[in-house]
């Protein structure tokens, strides 16, 4: 869907972006992480064009991205950022309705596609539709973001630290909702972040990046469990087995066996469920119907490990 091959983007000399190599598969999210300044904001602009690469090629749905118009191509390519980058003067639902409108679509398409979007992301049309972006909080913002990069229907989203500036609660939140939206989607997304939690709950795939150089490119269990280098393996440090559990879903872990205690969320993780164990001081939390023991979290780690 997504391929670069052997990709620089120089700055005066100075390799931003280092012989990059990589493919996203149809319907995967590849998460770019890495230290600051490491290139990964460069990567993904090279894919939409907005950054000209100094050599290399890169290809978007097998076509040559110098064959497209760079202004068509970044029509048909989400692009999510920090800060949202809404159009501060325009109300919520134009804000969504950008690139539909871009491609001509008549007025009733567009506004049963914002109703739509709204309804994804989980924003109640009447209330939000009116806003301007100054009227909405840091997640809310970061909310209609996302509808705007759907609103196309594009095949591939590129999202570059769209949860960076929420608070850590609703930062949680969103990336929740947006796997879940995922689930439903299955869009082709390319992911920056520097933050490693993130990466773990979000990437299909992570793709390590150092000093403009791809360092490692794999399933969070390998990079985490057999990192490349010294490099990779500081980068997750000592707990990265531990938010590799950020990946997985309780409820998935659960037996029918009865426990007392708080009942987990639906969506908790086994990180979540190990939180509580540790907080409650029990070895069995209540999930669904259900509950999960300590044991099937250290059974689901030795899985991955083996
Ligand atoms: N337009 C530019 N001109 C010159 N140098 C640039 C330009 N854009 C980026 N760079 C440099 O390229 C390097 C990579 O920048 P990039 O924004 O891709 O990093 P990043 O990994 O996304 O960092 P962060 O996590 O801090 O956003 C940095 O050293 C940056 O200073």
């Amino acid at each position: 869907m997504i391929r670069l091959e052997h990709v620089t983007k120089e700055y005066d000399g100075f390799r931003a972006c280092d012989d990059v190599t990589f493919t996203v598969q149809k319907g995967e999210i590849l998460v770019i992480l890495g230290p600051s300044g490491c290139g990964k904001s460069t990567t993904l602009r090279l894919i939409n064009r907005m950054v000209e690469r100094t050599s290399g090629t890169i290809e978007v749905k097998g076509r040559n991205v110098d064959t497209v118009k760079g202004e068509e191509l970044r029509r048909g390519i989400g692009y999510v950022i920090q800060n949202t980058g809404l159009f501060p003067h325009m109300r919520v639902d134009r804000n969504i309705a950008t690139v539909p409108s871009i491609l001509g679509w008549e007025q009733k398409r567009i506004d049963d596609r914002v109703r739509e979007m709204l309804d994804l992301v989980g924003l109640d049309h009447d209330r939000y539709s009116k806003k301007y972006p100054r009227e909405l909080s840091g997640g809310e913002a970061q909310r209609v973001g996302v509808a705007r990069a759907l609103a196309s229907d594009p095949d591939i989203v590129l999202m570059d630290e769209p949860f960076g500036a929420v608070d850590p609660i609703n930062r949680l939140r969103l990336q929740k909702e947006f796997s879940q939206i995922q689930r439903k989607l299955h869009k082709t997304v390319v992911f920056v972040t520097h933050d490693v939690e993130e990466a773990m709950l979000l990437g299909d795939r992570i793709c390590i990046m150092r000093q403009g150089k791809v360092v490692q490119i794999g399933t969070p269990e390998k990079i985490v469990l057999k990192p490349c280098d010294d490099f990779v393996e500081s980068f997750f440090g000592a707990e990265g087995a531990l938010k590799l559990l950020s990946r997985y879903r309780a409820a998935d872990y659960a037996d029918d066996v009865h426990s007392e205690g708080s009942p987990l969320e639906a969506d908790s993780s086994l990180k979540e469920a190990l939180a509580s164990m540790i907080l409650e001081g029990r070895e069995r939390v209540p999930v669904g119907a259900g509950s999960i023991a300590l044991s099937s979290i250290l059974d689901a780690l030795r899985r991955q490990e083996s």
